[in-house]
């Protein structure tokens, strides 16, 4: 694997391979790397001549300082897993590299009512960010795909819609979550849960799961309130949603909607530590 630091380091190595009509697979990332991330990197390395992943911690996309802060950083452990995974070339820029001019946005991105519902009704200025760096990592990698994991449902659209505002030539793949046996989406935040808290955190796949059993019996609103109250009683000390939605469009579901794919999500608290996980219903 080679890593670069740089942008005037890692263009000039991509260019000749993109000419000669290479495809190039694109995974980006906040480091702490587990079996999630991996299973982007394969698939990657499946469907594309170079797989490319980028490892940085983004300030712009943090709207609580102390998460930033408390965000788990273990780059050696992770270029080790790269390497092992079977990785091409790994990004790795510091703040100022991506961000000469400061981190001060220059573009508003078009995101409509995706940046004011769930995540990005929770997290203000999130996805903006989000696309922020995204937005700039695609111009320097300049990728055919981009591989995304759906753990991050809202964000997998966010990240199309700025792909199409801007009309990029890469292609977004989904890819489904990886879960631990016990259910628990796998996410580089569980490093920061206790043991207790660790097993108490499957209570969001618990609860999850819950709606999906029980989706064509009973009435959505009273699905979403006693998942609500399973992650109080199970652990989670503050829930900031749980949500079923239209799976392609992420508007909340009626129950007219049933018939249709649906998703539900949810957010929470476990100690200091926020979560998210979802599953599609159907
Ligand atoms: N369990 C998982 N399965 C598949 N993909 C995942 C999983 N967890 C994260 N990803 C994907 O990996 C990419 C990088 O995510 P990121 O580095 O933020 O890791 P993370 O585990 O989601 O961390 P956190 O949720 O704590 O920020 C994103 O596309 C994300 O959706
Ligand atoms: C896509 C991403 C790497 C942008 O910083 C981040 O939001 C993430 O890890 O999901
Ligand atoms: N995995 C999404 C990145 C974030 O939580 O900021």
């Amino acid at each position: 694997m080679i890593l670069y630091k740089e942008i005037k380091a890692l263009q000039p190595a991509l260019q000749p391979l993109r000419a000669a009509g290479k495809s190039i697979g694109f995974v980006p990332t906040m480091g702490a790397l587990h079996n999630g991330h991996l299973s982007l990197i394969e698939r990657s390395r499946q469907e594309n001549d170079l797989t490319v992943c980028s490892i940085f911690v983004n300030p712009t996309q943090f709207n609580d300082p102390k998460d930033f802060e408390k965000y788990p950083v273990t780059i050696e452990n992770d270029i080790a897993a790269l390497e092992k995974a079977g990785n091409d070339v790994l990004f790795l820029p510091s703040v100022t590299e991506m961000y000469p001019d400061g981190t001060t946005p220059k573009v508003h991105y078009n995101l409509d009512y995706l940046e004011t519902i769930l995540e990005g009704a929770h997290r203000p200025g999130h996805f903006q960010g989000v696309c922020q760096v995204v937005h700039h990592l695609l111009n320097i990698v300049q990728p055919n795909n981009l591989y995304l994991g759906q753990k991050d449902y809202q964000q997998i659209m966010v990240i199309k819609a700025m792909i199409r505002q801007f009309q990029l030539p890469t292609m977004v793949h989904a890819v489904p979550t990886i879960r631990e046996n016990s259910g628990l989406a796998m996410s580089s935040r569980n490093m920061r849960l206790s043991n207790g808290e660790r097993s108490h955190a499957t209570a969001i796949y618990e609860a999850l799961s819950g709606i999906k059993t029980a989706i064509q019996q009973q009435p959505i609103a009273r699905l979403e309130q006693q998942a609500q109250g399973y992650l109080l009683q199970h652990g989670f000390e503050k829930v900031d949603y749980v949500s079923i939605c239209q799976a392609e469009t992420l508007l909340p579901a009626t129950d007219a909607d049933k018939h249709l794919p649906l998703v539900a999500l949810a957010a929470a608290f476990i100690g200091p530590v926020r979560l998210i996980d979802n599953l599609l219903l159907q």
